[in-house]
């Protein structure tokens, strides 16, 4: 499929009960990028630790392998694009990092721990914070209740300690006009919106957004890549799978090309666009 919009699913996992984990309080969450705590990894950047590694991390299907050995450092504070054809392993890949699937071979290590057995509730208490491709809110809920819901779930804290959170997320994210109303007659940009403001409210140190913009007008994708360059500004760490790519080269530092789950290029955006591989296999141009 042209890179612009995709339509394959994703399950959410659903909230059921409240798991405690005994690490729940790990990492200290006032901490800002930069003050990283914990061995780090080694990082492309000199000086700036790596929030993420992963080293030659697999996964099949069967017989189908959908990561190949996938191995890359993510400093902390950067903001990293995924592409890669339909079926390359982009959101396989983001399963695999939230730990919604487990690895059949590597290792993954956030803020220097190793999290390749973590489950996934630990790792969005530890600050991985997530999008899903196709938003499923509480529709019931209004704007502002699902928010409340996702700032308190799993977490020490109540609704009265997170409503300012919630007020300055539903300011950065534009949805106060929409504030109270339910979510399931907003409009598509109003809930990827509220997507964005939903795993914001989990307070992630990392973000990872899986296809976010697709489906949006030029207007809303712009309205919408200003909202996430003001969240990457204010220090968040990105991982944005999209086929919109304007909108990626707008916002990431680095970009990474999947193909059939193998990594297949990893560096500048203009660079990585302007490469053989990305030409013939992603964008279909003969070179
Ligand atoms: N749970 C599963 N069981 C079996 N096959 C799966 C499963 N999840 C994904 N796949 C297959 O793995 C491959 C990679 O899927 P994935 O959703 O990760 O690709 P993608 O790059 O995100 O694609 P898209 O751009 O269409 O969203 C696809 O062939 C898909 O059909």
């Amino acid at each position: 499929m042209a890179p612009s919009t995709s339509s394959s699913s994703t399950t959410r996992p659903r909230p059921t009960s409240r798991p405690r984990a005994s690490w729940s309080r790990w990492p200290d969450r006032k901490r800002r990028p930069g003050h990283d705590a914990g061995p780090p990894s080694s990082s492309e950047e000199p000086g700036r630790s790596a929030i993420l590694s992963l080293h030659d991390v697999s996964k099949s299907f069967g017989a189908l392998k959908v990561a190949d050995a996938i191995s890359f450092d993510l400093p902390e504070g950067q903001a990293l694009g995924i592409i890669g054809p339909n079926g390359a392993g982009k959101s396989t890949l983001f399963n695999l990092i939230t730990g919604n699937l487990a690895p059949d071979a590597g290792r993954i290590e956030y803020l220097g721990r190793d999290v390749t057995r973590t489950p996934p509730m630990q790792r969005c208490l530890a600050g991985m914070g997530r999008s899903f491709q196709i938003p499923q809110p509480f529709n019931r809920l209004t704007v502002f209740e699902n928010l409340l819901v996702a700032a308190t779930h799993g977490q020490d804290r109540t609704e009265s300690d997170v409503v300012d959170d919630v007020a300055r997320i539903l300011e950065r994210t534009e949805l106060i006009e929409v504030a109270n109303r339910p979510a399931g007659g907003l409009t598509l940009l109003q809930r990827k919106r509220l997507e964005l403001a939903r795993a914001m409210a989990t307070q992630p140190r990392l973000l990872l957004l899986d296809e976010i913009a697709g489906g949006l007008t030029d207007a809303e994708c712009t309205a919408l890549i200003e909202t996430i360059r003001a969240l990457h500004a204010g220090g968040v760490t990105i991982i944005w799978i999209e086929h919109v790519l304007h909108a990626l080269t707008a916002v990431v530092e680095r970009l990474l090309v999947l193909d059939f789950g193998r990594v297949i290029g990893l560096g500048d955006p203009a660079e990585i666009m302007d490469s053989r591989e990305v030409k013939e296999i992603y964008l279909g141009i003969e070179v």
